[in-house]
């Protein structure tokens, strides 16, 4: 039986442990030992709406008993800033194991290049979850999965292969030759409803709803469609219009990092884009602007998140 590995029980971790788990032996590693004695406990609780909540068990450890990797998949599945505190572990994995990350942005693609003994795999999530608790999650759009080998010889069919068998219906997967050209689309995806959802204090499908976000959308996406090809952009400017009327009712991730005064992934996200502007000798002012306000923005709410837990202390 192949075994799975989940690094990170947010919101993305609780879901594939929970849809994986008929199919695959899940161990799910948390970061809080809190946390992990809950979901021992308690299992994971995943809601849909009009749906009564169900609940399943997984194995459940606390990251620090994460000696030695054994399981042949790993999915990573924390933010991206996180990422720096997990590569130690996956650095001493062997060429038979795999690892999938489910990050949004570009920040981990160095990273996970640095991978040189096991098969790297870079995933695009297209599911939207919110976490309630440590351990509930409401499934709030339904998805799926891309999949795009790192490199050409690290593709883990037979993963992919049980994946999609086990689970086509209720949680597909599909995969992909590039994860350049799959992980830029999305990523313009997120550089466009992420940060201005987050100023502007909107649900995804106001974007498209009110004339005047959407002018701004597009105004953004001329300045940054330089990432893609020419013949692509109609394509890609539909899909972003898709996602916003699909995801309608979302409240976007960043939006809901700033409301929770957490970090936000604008570095992985607009910082790209700036990064990559800056290397082909183009110019993003409009980019870099809301990068800035973003950056302004998460510096008041964790700066006001601070302040509050010192006072509760
Ligand atoms: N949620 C969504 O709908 C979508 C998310 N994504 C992407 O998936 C990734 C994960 O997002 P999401 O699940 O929403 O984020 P969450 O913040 O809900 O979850 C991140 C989890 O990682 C844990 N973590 C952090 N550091 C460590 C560590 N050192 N060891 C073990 N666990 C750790 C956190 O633990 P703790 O709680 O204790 O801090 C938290 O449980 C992001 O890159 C996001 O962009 C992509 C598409 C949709
Ligand atoms: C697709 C979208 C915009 C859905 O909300 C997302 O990935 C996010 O919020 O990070």
């Amino acid at each position: 039986m192949m075994k799975i590995g989940i690094i990170g029980a947010g919101a993305i971790g609780l879901l594939y442990a929970y849809q994986f788990s008929p199919i695959f032996p899940v161990t799910l590693y948390t970061k809080r030992m809190h946390q992990c004695k809950l979901l021992k406990e308690k299992g994971i609780t995943l809601m849909e709406n009009n749906s009564p909540a169900m609940n399943r068990k997984v194995q459940v450890k606390h990251i620090s008993d994460m000696v030695k990797l054994e399981d042949d998949v790993i999915l990573v599945a924390v933010k991206q800033y996180a990422l720096h505190e997990i590569m130690p572990h996956l650095m001493g994995l062997n060429k038979e194991q795999s690892v999938l990350f489910l990050q949004n942005g570009m920040g981990h693609l160095d990273l996970a290049g640095r991978i040189n003994a096991a098969k790297p795999l870079i995933g695009v999530v297209e599911h939207g979850v919110k976490k309630l608790d440590d351990v509930t999650i409401i499934w709030t759009g339904k998805g799926m999965t891309k999949v795009a080998p790192l490199r050409k010889d690290c593709m883990d069919k037979q993963f992919l292969t049980l994946w999609e068998e086990g689970l086509e219906d209720c949680f597909p997967v599909q995969t992909r030759d590039n994860h350049k050209i799959m992980l830029t689309e999305k990523l313009i995806v997120n550089a466009i409803i992420n940060p201005l959802t987050t100023l502007y204090r909107v649900k995804n499908g106001q974007l498209v709803q009110n004339r005047f976000y959407k002018n701004a959308m597009i105004t953004l996406y001329e300045e940054i469609s330089f990432l893609i090809d020419e013949e692509k952009k109609e394509e890609v400017w539909n899909h972003v219009l898709n996602v916003c009327r699909n995801t309608a009712e979302n409240w976007s991730s960043m939006q809901r990092d700033i409301e929770n005064g957490r970090r936000t992934e604008v570095e992985a996200i607009l910082g790209y884009v700036i990064f990559s502007a800056k290397e082909q000798g183009k110019t993003v002012p409009l980019t870099e602007f809301i990068y800035t306000s973003i950056k302004g923005l998460e510096e008041n709410h964790l700066y006001t998140t601070e302040l509050r837990i010192e006072e509760e202390r």
